[in-house]
């Protein structure tokens, strides 16, 4: 009879047994035996196998061509990719949300938005050939600048903007010639920016492959000031005082009244954080170019890293603190020099 499920059983008492069924049991135990040295063999060479297998699979998941489906990037992988490279090759998301149908940490509010690498829509850019851009802040969300990204492929060249609108040019990938009527001719690389006032004609004429981020808006003239073209990159920017504060600040552009925005490089080693919570009529549109942090805008919190992008209205409550390993750098639209009225 069998044990009750679950219940109580009595214990097991051996009856004596006739010499014939001794034998029997000791031959059937021999072979049980047999049996259970044979099965462990067969789960030896099976654990075997499989370390081998698990072995293989560690290796071939460190190299490029691996079954990770999100590639793993070791810190010395990180120490020998250029500058920026980050911006052009994010991480989407952490690996285990990487699939996620749906998932995305942008965010679009009535005063600021988020907008992360997963949702990037790229598009022909309009009088740009060969060129893809994705539009990442326009007038739509109540901002007076635009800024975009412009993948320009093999042979291609940039349009001109519209009438009066003046516009910055920032490498973040490969190298592009600026030409213009009245220089020869300037090859930008990654960490060079050209200023062109509204109005000036230029090309931007790329042989291989860059990205760049750019910024145009309406020119607010002031009096008789004119703006006039700038080159340059931001290793060659000095770095300014920023009284309060700890992190460091270059400017692309001149402070002068001509100007009615700058561009702000700002750099935070981990740890470091804004000191201000600033409150200002000011607008930014923000390009994380390295690193990662906590970004406070208005009630809310964003994890951000390299490659986000971030819009500001007037009077969004802002902070940042830098977190991790490596420096937060980004890059900040911001307009200036104009009475607000
Ligand atoms: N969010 C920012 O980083 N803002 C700058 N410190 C600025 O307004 O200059
Ligand atoms: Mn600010």
């Amino acid at each position: 009879m069998l044990p009750p499920v679950y219940g109580e059983s009595k214990p097991f008492e051996r009856e004596a047994l006739s010499e014939e069924d001794e034998h029997l049991t000791l031959d059937l135990r021999l072979r049980v035996e047999d049996g259970i040295i044979a099965d462990m063999r067969s789960l030896h060479l099976i654990s075997f196998v499989i370390i081998i297998i698990i072995s293989l699979l560690a290796k071939a998941s460190k190299s490029d061509d691996g079954f990770c489906s999100a590639p793993s990037i070791t810190e010395s992988d990180e120490k020998t990719k250029p500058i920026y490279w980050k911006v052009t090759n994010p991480t989407l998301s952490p690996s285990h949300l990487q699939d996620l149908p749906g998932y995305t940490r942008s965010v679009y509010k009535r005063d600021h938005a988020l907008i992360t690498p997963e949702s990037h829509v790229y598009s022909p850019l309009p009088d740009w050939t060969n060129t893809l851009g994705a539009y990442l802040i326009t007038p739509a969300m109540g901002s007076h600048f635009v800024m975009f990204f412009a993948k320009m492929k093999e042979m291609s060249s940039s349009g001109l903007p519209p009438k009066d609108i003046e516009r910055l040019v920032f490498v973040v990938e490969g190298a592009v010639t600026l030409t213009n009527t009245s220089s020869s001719s300037t090859k930008l690389t990654v960490d060079s920016y050209a200023y062109l006032p509204p109005n000036f004609y230029h090309s931007l004429d790329c042989v291989e492959s860059a990205t760049l981020v750019v910024f145009e808006r309406r020119y607010e003239h002031l009096g008789s000031h004119t703006t006039e073209l700038i080159v340059g990159s931001t290793d060659k920017q000095p770095l300014l005082e920023t009284p309060g504060e700890v992190f460091e600040l270059r400017k692309l552009l001149p402070v002068s009244l001509a100007y009615d925005f700058n561009i702000h490089i700002m750099d935070f080693q981990p740890g470091e954080f804004l000191n201000v919570k600033e409150v200002h009529y000011n607008q930014h549109g923000l390009l994380l170019l390295e690193g990662q942090g906590i970004y406070r805008l208005g009630d809310n919190w964003y994890p951000v890293q390299a490659g986000d992008v971030i819009w500001m209205a007037p009077f969004v409550p802002q902070w940042y603190g830098a977190l991790g390993k490596n420096r937060s750098r980004y890059l900040l639209y911001k307009d200036v020099n104009r009475n607000p009225l």
